[in-house]
């Protein structure tokens, strides 16, 4: 697909996000806000369902038409070198929220205020928001963009990752059917 990646200025955090645009903008247009995640979107990882969650963003956008806000928000925000000092912890058993807690940091540090700068930049306050984090929902929302509809993503569901999403569901109350597989 033909897409058109925007960068922002002065963005208050100073991270680089970026947006990658497809097709024209217009009100409720399909948006993923996707968390960079280096080992799932670009090694292949087992471990989590972002690199599948990112590549079904990419497919759909590059069907309908929508954006995606990739955001420098790696390990839930704790960067990548705690992320994998993280996967330490949950090797010897903690969950993927408690192993961030034992490293002395919050289960999730991100904050979506930037993303609604990012899309009024982008001169979008109402979209339809693919994702099945209510977090996400909320923040957004209270940041004053509309979200006309939210589409949840699939589940990607496989044996290395069940135990994953399965915490997601549990302990961050993400909208995850984990009863059935699909693409
Ligand atoms: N700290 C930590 N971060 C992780 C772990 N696994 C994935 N991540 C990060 O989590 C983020 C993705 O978050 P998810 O909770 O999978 O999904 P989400 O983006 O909140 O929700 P959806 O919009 O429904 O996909 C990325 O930044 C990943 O790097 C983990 O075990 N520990
Ligand atoms: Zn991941």
């Amino acid at each position: 697909m033909e897409a058109e990646i925007v960068s922002f200025d002065n963005l208050p955090s100073g991270a680089e996000h970026i947006a990658i645009v497809h097709g024209g903008l217009r009100p409720g247009c399909l948006v993923r806000v996707h968390s960079e995640c280096l080992t799932g979107d670009v090694f292949g990882s087992t471990r989590c369902d972002c690199g599948d969650q990112l590549r079904e963003s990419l497919e759909l956008i590059a069907e309908k038409g929508g954006v995606i806000l990739y955001m420098r928000q790696e390990g839930r925000g704790i960067g990548l070198y705690k992320k994998l000092e993280a996967y330490l912890i949950q090797d010897a058993g903690a969950d993927t929220f408690s192993a961030n807690e034992a490293l002395g940091r919050r289960a999730d540090e991100r904050t979506y205020g930037e993303c609604a700068t990012m899309l009024r930049a982008l001169g979008l306050d109402e979209i339809e928001l693919m994702t099945n984090n209510p977090s996400k929902i909320e923040s957004l929302r209270r940041s004053g963009i509309t979200i006309a509809r939210v589409r949840s993503t699939g589940v990607h569901l496989t044996p290395e990752n069940a135990d994953y999403l399965q915490q997601k569901a549990t302990i961050a109350g993400h909208s995850l059917a984990l009863g059935r597989e699909t693409a």
